[in-house]
C-alpha cells in the first residue's frame, strides 16, 4: 500500500493548492472525472465563453436604436461550440499531463475515491492508498428530480448540454436559478425558443426582489416563462419532451435542460468510515479553517462550502493551503480563517446581475435601521449612450453610520461595476467616504454607483 504526505480528492480548485512549498511531499491526486473540474470544464469557463456570444448576437440584433442597422445572417452552432472546447479541452489535458507525466512528486489516480478507513482511501484503481493529510474538493453534482429521472425522457444538464451537436429549436429548462437564466439567454440569443420553469413567483428569486422582479419582466418579453407550478409529469421519445405542470398547463420542446440546483459530493466518499461528518444535503462539515471532523482531513469548495461559486472555492483552497502547512491540529496552531463575510455573486444573463451583501428584505428582517436607493441605468450619461431602459444599481445601508449592508445591480456589465462597492463593504468604507472620498471617471457606467451611493 502506497502512503502519500497528501492526499487530495477532486482536480478542481483541489488541484490549485500545490504550489512551491508542496514540491518535497509525496501527493495523491484523486479524479474519477475530467481533469480540471466544474469550472473548468462544465461550469464558468465554457458558459462565460457561450454566454459572450450570445451577447454579441443580442448586440447586433438590437444595433438598430444606434442607427446602426445590422442583423445576424446565421448562427454557426458548431463553430461556437468548437471555439469553446478547442481552447478548454487541452487545457484540461495538459493539467491532467503535467500532474502525471511532468511532476515528480504528484501521482494521479484515474477513479472513484471512497474513503475505507481514516485517512484510508480505496483510489478506484485497484489500489489502496493511506496519506498523512487529506483535502476533500470533490464539488457538487446537478440534482435530477424524481419526476424527470424516473421517466426515461432524455435530458441534458450542464454537463452535455454545450456540446448538443445542433441548436435546439425549442428548449425547456427545468430551473430558474443560476444555470437556467444563464443558457435560457445563451440559447434564445443564438436563435432556439425558450421556455423556462420555475416553481416560485418569479425567476432568480434568492436575489433582491427589485432586481428578481425586474429581471422576470424582462425575461417573460424574450423567453415563455412558466412560474409558480410543480411539475406533475414527464414524457416525451428521443426528439421531444412533454412537461406537464401541476395545474394542467403543458410545455413541449426538442430539448430539457435540467437545472434545479447541485447536491454536494460529501454523500458518496465513504466519510462515515473515515470519521467525517456530512451533512443531510451531502455537505461534509467544516470548521472555520477548514477542518472536517476527521483530524488530518481537510475539506473546500462545493463539496463542505455553503456557497458554490468558483471564487469562493479557490478562496477556501487558499485557507487549506496554508493551513496544511501549519501544523492544523495542533493546540497552538496559528491558522487561517475562512472570510465568509461578503460573497459577491454574478448571474451572467440578460441583462447581467450582481450582488453582495444582505438584501433589502434580510436587512429589515434583521431589525437594521437601513437607507435604500435605487438608481437606474438611464439616470447616468453612460446610460444615455447606451440607451439603457432596464438596468438599475440598489445599494443599501445603515442609516446614521452610513456603512454598507448590500448592493445589488442588474444591467450592462454588473459583475463588473459592483467590483467597488465589494471593495468598499470588504474594507469597512462606508457609503459616505465611498461616494465623496474619490474620483469618478466621468462619464463611466460606475457612475450609477457613485449617484446610488449619494442618493443614500
Ligand atoms: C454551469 C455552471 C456555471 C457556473 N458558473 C460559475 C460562475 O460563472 N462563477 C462562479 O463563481 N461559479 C460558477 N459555477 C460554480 C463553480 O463551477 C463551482 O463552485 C466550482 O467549480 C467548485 O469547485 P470545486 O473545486 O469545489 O469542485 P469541482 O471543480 O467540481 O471539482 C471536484 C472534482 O472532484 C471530482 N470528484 C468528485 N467526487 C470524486 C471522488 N469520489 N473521487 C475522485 N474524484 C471525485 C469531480 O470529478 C471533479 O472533477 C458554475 C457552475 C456550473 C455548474
Ligand atoms: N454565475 C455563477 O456564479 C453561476 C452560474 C451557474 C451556477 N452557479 C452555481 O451553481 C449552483 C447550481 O445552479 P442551479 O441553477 O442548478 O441552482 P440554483 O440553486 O441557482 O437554482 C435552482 C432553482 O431550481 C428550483 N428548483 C428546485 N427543484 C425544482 C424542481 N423540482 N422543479 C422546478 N424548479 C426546481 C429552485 O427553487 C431554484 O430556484 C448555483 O446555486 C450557483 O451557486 C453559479
Amino acid at each position: 500500500m502506497t502512503h502519500y504526505d497528501l492526499a487530495i480528492i477532486g482536480s478542481g480548485s483541489g488541484n490549485t493548492i500545490l504550489d512551491d512549498r508542496f514540491a518535497d511531499l509525496q501527493v495523491a491526486i484523486l479524479e474519477d472525472g475530467v481533469f480540471g473540474g466544474t469550472c473548468l470544464n462544465v461550469g464558468c469557463i465554457p458558459t462565460k465563453m457561450f454566454v459572450y456570444a450570445a451577447d454579441v448576437a443580442r448586440t447586433v440584433e438590437h444595433a438598430g436604436r444606434y442607427g446602426v442597422d445590422a442583423h445576424v445572417d446565421k448562427v454557426r452552432w458548431p463553430d461556437i461550440v468548437a471555439r469553446v472546447f478547442d481552447r478548454i479541452d487541452p487545457i484540461s489535458a495538459g493539467g491532467m499531463r503535467y500532474r502525471r507525466d511532468e511532476s515528480p512528486n504528484t501521482t494521479v489516480y484515474s477513479g472513484h475515491a471512497r474513503f475505507v478507513g481514516p485517512r484510508r482511501i480505496d483510489t478506484g484503481t485497484g489500489e489502496v492508498i493511506t496519506a498523512d493529510q487529506v483535502v476533500i474538493a470533490a464539488g457538487s453534482r446537478p440534482i435530477i428530480p424524481a419526476e424527470v429521472r424516473d421517466s426515461g425522457v432524455r435530458y441534458y444538464t450542464n454537463d452535455d448540454i454545450m456540446r448538443l451537436p445542433e441548436l435546439p429549436e425549442h428548449l425547456v429548462i427545468l430551473g430558474s436559478g443560476f444555470i437556467g437564466a444563464e443558457f435560457a439567454h445563451v440559447f434564445s440569443a443564438l436563435g432556439s425558443r425558450v421556455s423556462i420553469i420555475g416553481r416560485g413567483d418569479r425567476l432568480l428569486r434568492h436575489l433582491d426582489r427589485d432586481i428578481s422582479d425586474r429581471f422576470t419582466e424582462l425575461a417573460h418579453a424574450k423567453w415563455d416563462v412558466r412560474l409558480g407550478h410543480p411539475v406533475a409529469s414527464v414524457r416525451g421519445d428521443g426528439d421531444s419532451v412533454e412537461i406537464e405542470l401541476a395545474d394542467g398547463s403543458r410545455v413541449a420542446g426538442d430539448a430539457l435542460l435540467v437545472a434545479v440546483g447541485r447536491a454536494p459530493n460529501g454523500d458518496r466518499l465513504g466519510a462515515d468510515t473515515a470519521g467525517i461528518d456530512v451533512d443531510e444535503t451531502g455537505r461534509i462539515v467544516v470548521d472555520r479553517y477548514q477542518r472536517t471532523t476527521a483530524e488530518g482531513v481537510f475539506a473546500l469548495g462545493d463539496v463542505s462550502s455553503p456557497y458554490q461559486l468558483k471564487h469562493v472555492a479557490n478562496h477556501e483552497a487558499r485557507v487549506v493551503q496554508e493551513n496544511l502547512l501549519r501544523g492544523a491540529w495542533a493546540e497552538d496552531a496559528d491558522l487561517v480563517e475562512t472570510d465568509h463575510r461578503f460573497v459577491p455573486a454574478a448571474v451572467f444573463t440578460d441583462p447581467q446581475i450582481a450582488d453582495v451583501g444582505l438584501t433589502e428584505e434580510q436587512a429589515r428582517e434583521q431589525g437594521l435601521d437601513i437607507s435604500v436607493k435605487v438608481q437606474s441605468y438611464s439616470d447616468v450619461a453612460y446610460g444615455w449612450a447606451m440607451e439603457d431602459t432596464e438596468g438599475l444599481c440598489k445599494v443599501i445601508a445603515e442609516r446614521g453610520t452610513g456603512r454598507l449592508l448590500g448592493a445589488h445591480i442588474i444591467g450592462a456589465q454588473a459583475s463588473t461595476v459592483i467590483q467597488p462597492l465589494i471593495q468598499a463593504m470588504s474594507f469597512g468604507l462606508s457609503a459616505q467616504d465611498m461616494a465623496r472620498g474619490q474620483y469618478w471617471i466621468h462619464p463611466a457606467l460606475a457612475e450609477v454607483v457613485e449617484n446610488a451611493l449619494l442618493g443614500l
